[in-house]
C-alpha cells in the first residue's frame, strides 16, 4: 500500500504496513468500500437526499434506501441510518439542499447524533472518508479534529480511508 503525504494526513505516525494512525483516528490509503465488512461506514448528504454527487453517489448504488432515509425526516444537525447485512451505514444530515454548504456547527450536531447511535447499538467499528472535505470543501484539519473530539472516551475504532 503506498503511503499519503504526511502533511495530507494531519499529524500521524507512518507505520511500517502503512496503515497511518494519529490520535482517534487511523488512516488507511484506499477505497472506502474495501473496509471490513463489520464496520459501520458514515458520509455526509443533504436533507433532501439527492445523493447526485460525489461518494454519495456510491452510497445510493449499494445501499439505496432513499425512500427510506426520506420517511426518517431528518434535518441537518441529526444523522439517518440504514441498516445493511450486518453494519449500520449513517447518513449524516449537514445541510438543508444539495446545492447548499455545510457548516461546522451541522457536522458536529450529525457526527454526536451518529455517536449517540453507535454507542447505542455497540459499534465498535467505524469508516468514513475525509467527510465534508471534498465537494463541501470544509477543513480536514478542523473535521479530524472535531470527529476525535466528538469520539474521544468511546470504544469506536475510527478508520478513515483517502483515496
Ligand atoms: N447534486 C448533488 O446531489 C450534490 C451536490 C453537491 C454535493 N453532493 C454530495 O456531496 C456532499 C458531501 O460532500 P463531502 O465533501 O462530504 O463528500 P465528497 O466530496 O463526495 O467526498 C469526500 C471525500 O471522499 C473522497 N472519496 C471519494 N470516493 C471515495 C472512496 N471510494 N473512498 C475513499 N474516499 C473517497 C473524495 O475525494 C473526498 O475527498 C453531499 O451533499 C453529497 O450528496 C451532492
Amino acid at each position: 500500500m503506498s503511503k499519503e503525504p504526511k502533511s495530507q494526513l494531519g499529524e500521524n505516525e507512518d507505520r511500517d504496513d502503512g496503515e497511518v494512525v494519529g490520535g482517534k483516528l487511523k488512516y488507511v490509503k484506499g477505497d472506502l468500500f474495501s473496509c471490513p465488512a463489520t464496520d459501520a461506514l458514515a458520509h455526509c448528504i443533504s436533507e433532501d437526499c439527492r445523493m447526485g454527487a460525489g461518494i454519495a453517489v456510491l452510497f445510493k448504488k449499494k445501499y439505496g434506501g432513499v425512500d427510506e432515509l426520506l420517511a426518517q425526516k431528518k434535518q441537518p444537525g441529526e444523522c439517518a441510518v440504514l441498516k445493511r447485512s450486518d453494519r449500520f451505514v449513517y447518513y449524516l444530515i449537514t445541510k438543508k439542499k444539495y446545492s447548499h454548504k455545510p457548516t461546522y456547527q451541522t457536522l458536529r450536531q450529525s457526527l454526536e447524533a451518529m455517536k449517540a447511535h453507535c454507542l447505542d447499538n455497540g459499534v465498535t467499528g467505524l469508516s468514513m472518508p475525509r467527510i465534508g472535505c471534498g465537494l463541501d470543501r470544509l477543513s480536514w484539519d478542523k473535521v479530524s479534529v472535531m470527529i476525535e473530539e466528538v469520539f474521544q472516551n468511546t470504544d469506536v475504532a475510527i478508520t478513515v480511508y483517502v483515496l
